[in-house]
């Protein structure tokens, strides 16, 4: 017998709970559902951003994960461990989470060594270094014993982030961290805040609504909407596969093409599309980013042959044309219904109003949904 075959299989170890993990989150003010049975959880190390529009409940999440809020239905846990349903309540400052807010809430009247310190306890000593060490990171070491005043917006940020990432908490909830920057720095400091971040293995739940913030910054966006979560994923699977048109229409502009299903097709200027599955009469949405449209020359009124890429052309006139500055933005009426297509191309590409062209939709990259009015 040999030994490969004696020799104990050591257990499996168990898999490690989520750091964050929140089971059913219903919450109703004034007789209104703003979070609506909202589950997710979030590995260590790990970003999840919480995206979507303006009152779809993102800051109502984040504060009952926070514990300044309580939920009407839902546990939380942390580490496996229940840190709140509705009868049971870890208080705030004993969830191991740390906070970061748009304004950044830095206290005035300390230094930076003092904000960063805020949180920190045990020798005075090991203080000091966490706080050394973290400024560092964030560049701000000369800065050390300066007061917010004297910072600039950016500086002003990354202080604020060393001070939540001090007590290196389990969980960094942060809401809308950037938004308060000026245009031009936000990516530069987000990628900063990322590397940190991951450096620290800390999980994150970021509250945003811009959906180039929660690509550039998630392991996992969770995309809400009338206090529903209605799309999860990878930043690529979100942009590349949307649950409907809002979803599709929320990362990019798109252009919608109209048909009817009729017989499990439904025609279109650019050929039939394959509906199976949805009843002859049904309206159906074709949605198409303009990055995804084609181009050709009009040919004394013949375009380029049809292809199984990219279907029939269709021919329209050139209604405006605008340089963006990478790209020219195209917009065109389509001849067969009168509606309005536009079209990205890179560079400059700005035909005259009036120009007759061909256009083609990239077959692979166009989403089909029932309408949505
Ligand atoms: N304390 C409260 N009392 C009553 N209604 C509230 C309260 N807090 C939030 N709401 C309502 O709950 C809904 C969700 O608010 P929430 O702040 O969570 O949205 P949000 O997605 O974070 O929006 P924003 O991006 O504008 O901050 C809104 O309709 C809001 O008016």
């Amino acid at each position: 017998m040999s030994l490969a075959e004696t020799a104990p299989v050591p257990p499996a170890a168990p898999p490690e709970p989520p750091r964050l993990e929140v089971q059913n989150l219903t919450r109703i003010f004034d007789g209104q559902v703003v979070l609506d049975d909202v589950s997710f959880s979030i590995p260590a190390g790990q970003v999840t951003c919480l995206l979507g529009p303006s009152g779809c409940g993102k800051s109502t999440t984040l504060r009952i994960v926070a514990g300044v809020d309580m939920q009407d239905a839902g546990k939380i846990f942390v580490d496996g461990a229940l840190v709140c349903d509705t009868v049971f309540r870890v208080p705030p400052e004993r969830r191991a989470i740390g906070l970061m807010f748009q304004d950044f809430a830095l206290f005035p009247h300390l230094s930076v060594a003092e904000n960063v310190a805020f949180g920190l306890t045990g020798p005075r000593a090991e203080k000091r270094a966490r706080v050394e060490e973290l400024l560092a990171r964030v560049r701000l070491s000369r800065h050390i014993d300066s007061y917010p005043h004297a910072l600039s917006g950016g500086e002003q940020q990354r202080v604020a982030l060393a001070r939540a990432l001090a007590p290196r908490p389990r969980i960094l909830l942060m809401d809308e961290p950037f938004s308060g920057l000026d245009e031009r720095l936000r990516d530069g400091i987000r990628d900063e805040t990322l590397a940190l971040l991951k450096e620290e293995g800390t999980a994150v739940l970021l509250v945003t609504h811009e959906p180039h913030e929660a690509m550039r910054m998630a392991d996992q966006i969770l995309l809400m909407r009338a206090g529903k979560i209605v799309q999860r994923g990878a930043p690529y699977n979100l942009y590349n596969a949307p649950a409907d048109r809002a979803a599709a229409a929320f990362f990019s502009d798109i252009n919608v093409i109209k048909g009817r299903v009729k017989g499990a097709l439904t025609p279109t200027p650019f050929g039939d599309f394959l509906t199976p599955g949805h009843p002859d009469g049904t309206e159906i949405d074709i949605v198409i980013r303009p990055q995804h449209l084609k181009i050709d020359f009009d040919r004394a009124g013949r375009g380029p042959n049809p292809t199984v890429q990219d279907g029939t052309p269709a021919r329209g006139v050139v209604e405006r044309a605008r340089f963006m500055g990478r790209e020219s933005l195209v917009e065109f009426r389509m001849e067969a219904n009168g509606e309005v297509l536009r079209a990205t191309v890179p560079n400059v590409f700005l035909p005259k109003p009036g120009t007759p062209m061909w256009l083609m939709i990239r077959r692979d990259r166009c989403f089909v949904f029932p309408s949505q009015r």
